[in-house]
C-alpha cells in the first residue's frame, strides 16, 4: 500500500476567537488514496469549502494535522503554502476565475510563468493542455469572448498544466446548465482518469457524485459523517 495522499487527523477550523467565533470545521479526520476520487457532499454550511481552503493551502487549520503528498500544511510558512498551491495542487472554481484581461493560452499558461518555466516551454504545455480540453480553437479568445462551459474548460487545463498532486473542484459545474455540465464534467473525469491526479469533489449532486468519484464524503456541522 502506498502512502496516503490526504490525512486529515481531527482537523478543526473556527473563524474569529471568542464568543463570536464560528466553528466551521469541529475535527475532521479522513484519509484519500493516491488518484482517489472523492465527493463531499453536505448541507450549505456543513463546512465543504472550509475543507477545501484547508486542502488548497489557502488557509491554516487552528486544530489537528493535515497533511498532503507527504507535506503538513499545519507547519508550512506563507511562503511555502505558496509553493505548494502552485506545485502540488489544481483548483476549479464554479465562478471559473480566470483572468478577463489573458486569453485562454495565457490563462492556462499563468501557472508555469509563476511556477517560472521556461516561455516556450510552458506554451507547448499550455496548447497540449487547451487541446486535451477541446479548446485549441479559443487559444486567442478572452473569457468575455467564451460560454461557461468554455471558460470551465479552460479552467480544467489551467488546473492540470502543472501536474498538481490534488485537484480541488469546488461545485465545479454549478453554474452551468444541465447539459453543458454533464459534457464539462464528463471531460474532467477524463482528465483526471488519463492523469490519475487525485481528486476532491465538493457537489451538492447524488448523480453526479455517484458517476464521477469512487467514494462520497458526507459532512455535518463540520464533521465527516461518513
Ligand atoms: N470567512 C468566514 N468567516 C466566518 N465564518 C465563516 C467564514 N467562512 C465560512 N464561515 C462559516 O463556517 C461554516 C462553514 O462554511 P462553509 O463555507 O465551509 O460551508 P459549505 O458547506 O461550503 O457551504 P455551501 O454549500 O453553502 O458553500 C458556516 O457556518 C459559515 O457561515
Amino acid at each position: 500500500m502506498s502512502d496516503p495522499m490526504i490525512v486529515a487527523s481531527d482537523v478543526g477550523k473556527a473563524y474569529g476567537t471568542g464568543p463570536g467565533a464560528v466553528v466551521a470545521l469541529a475535527g475532521v479526520t479522513l484519509s484519500v488514496a493516491p488518484g482517489e476520487r472523492v465527493a463531499i457532499l453536505g448541507k450549505s454550511g456543513s463546512g465543504k469549502s472550509t475543507l477545501m481552503n484547508l486542502l488548497g493551502g489557502l488557509d491554516s487549520p487552528t486544530t489537528g494535522s493535515l497533511a498532503v503528498a507527504g507535506r503538513n500544511l499545519a507547519g508550512l510558512s506563507r511562503r511555502q503554502l505558496a509553493d505548494y498551491r502552485l506545485t502540488q495542487v489544481g483548483f476549479i472554481f464554479q465562478s471559473f476565475h480566470l483572468i478577463p484581461s489573458k486569453s485562454s493560452l495565457e490563462n492556462v499558461e499563468l501557472p508555469l510563468v509563476l511556477a517560472g518555466k521556461p516561455a516556450r516551454d510552458r506554451r507547448t504545455s499550455a496548447r497540449e493542455l487547451l487541446a486535451r480540453v477541446g479548446m485549441d480553437h479559443r487559444a486567442d479568445h478572452y473569457p468575455t469572448q467564451l460560454s461557461g462551459g468554455e471558460r470551465q474548460r479552460v479552467a480544467v487545463a489551467r488546473a492540470l498544466v502543472n501536474h498538481p498532486a490534488i485537484l480541488l473542484a469546488d461545485e465545479p459545474t454549478g453554474n452551468l446548465d444541465s447539459a453543458t455540465a454533464d459534457a464539462v464534467m464528463e471531460l474532467l473525469s477524463a482528465r483526471v482518469r488519463e492523469t490519475g491526479v487525485t481528486l476532491v469533489l465538493v457537489t451538492h449532486d447524488e448523480d453526479l457524485a455517484a458517476r464521477t468519484v469512487d467514494r462520497v464524503v458526507r459532512m455535518r456541522d463540520g464533521r465527516v459523517v461518513e
